[in-house]
């Protein structure tokens, strides 16, 4: 392939280019320790993770106990200092994920970090793996303030505003990927090794892949298809 297949490709970060599940679960387990509740595995956190950080702790306490209003908000502090202060000690980019940026990069196509993290949650861990630099833009849950985070499309209608305008997709793992992006009508590409909750064929995106090796070829083919509204076909 040549010529880029969309001017802009937008990203979720944690479960999609970044599997951040080891310092999100260190950080629930920090929490949980002060509510007196056992550490949970990071395979029972993962499915908890999309809908950023205060919702994963209520999911967390719903699923060992509950817990009152001011205990929650204390719990939650709690979390976001110890994961702020360990946010890049286990993270790593999921393979081939740094070599589809290069890819992108080579064909010209702008590329975004979309997530329902804190932006600057987002930008920290981002410097700290050294990837700050490749994006256009990174918009956190918190960037366009409440009721602006995925599932709804203003953060994606934002990062094709701030990344000059033009065709877009977007790369997620979570059910707010897939709706934000089928509200903000680009095609939705589900990545099958992130933090699911079920088979990833209920997340309704328009692609799935398995690995980073078949990202091109699939935008490949869904900008082929997508202005003729095939692909959701
Ligand atoms: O922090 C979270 O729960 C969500 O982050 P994501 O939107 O990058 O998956
Ligand atoms: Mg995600």
């Amino acid at each position: 392939m040549t010529a880029k297949p969309f001017d802009i490709v937008g990203f979720d970060l944690d479960g999609t280019l970044v599997d951040t599940s080891g310092d999100l679960t260190a950080a629930v387990n920090v929490a949980l320790a002060a509510a007196g509740r056992a550490p949970l595995s990071a395979d029972e956190v993962r499915p908890m993770i999309g809908g950023g950080a205060k919702h994963m702790l209520r999911l967390t306490l719903d699923a060992t106990g509950g817990c009152d209003e001011a205990d929650f908000r204390r719990y939650y502090k709690m979390l976001l200092a110890s994961y702020e202060a360990s946010i890049s000690v286990h993270s790593q980019p999921f393979p081939g994920a740094v070599d589809a940026l290069d890819r992108l990069a080579g064909l010209g196509v702008t590329v975004a970090v979309v997530t329902n993290k804190f932006e600057s949650f987002a930008v920290k861990l981002l410097d700290d793996l050294g990837l700050s630099e490749r994006f256009a833009c990174v918009i956190g849950g918190d960037t366009l303030g409440p009721g602006n985070a995925k599932p709804s499309p203003a953060p994606l209608r934002e990062m094709i505003e701030r990344c000059g305008g033009g065709s877009a997709a977007f790369v997620g793992d979570s059910i707010y990927d897939m709706m934000a992006a089928r509200n903000a009508g680009v095609p939705a590409i589900a990545v099958s090794f992130g933090f699911l909750t079920g088979p990833v064929e209920d997340l309704g995106a328009d692609a799935v892949i398995d690995d980073y090796g078949a990202l091109m070829p699939t935008l490949d083919r869904l900008s082929a298809t997508w202005s003729t509204g095939a692909a959701r076909a």
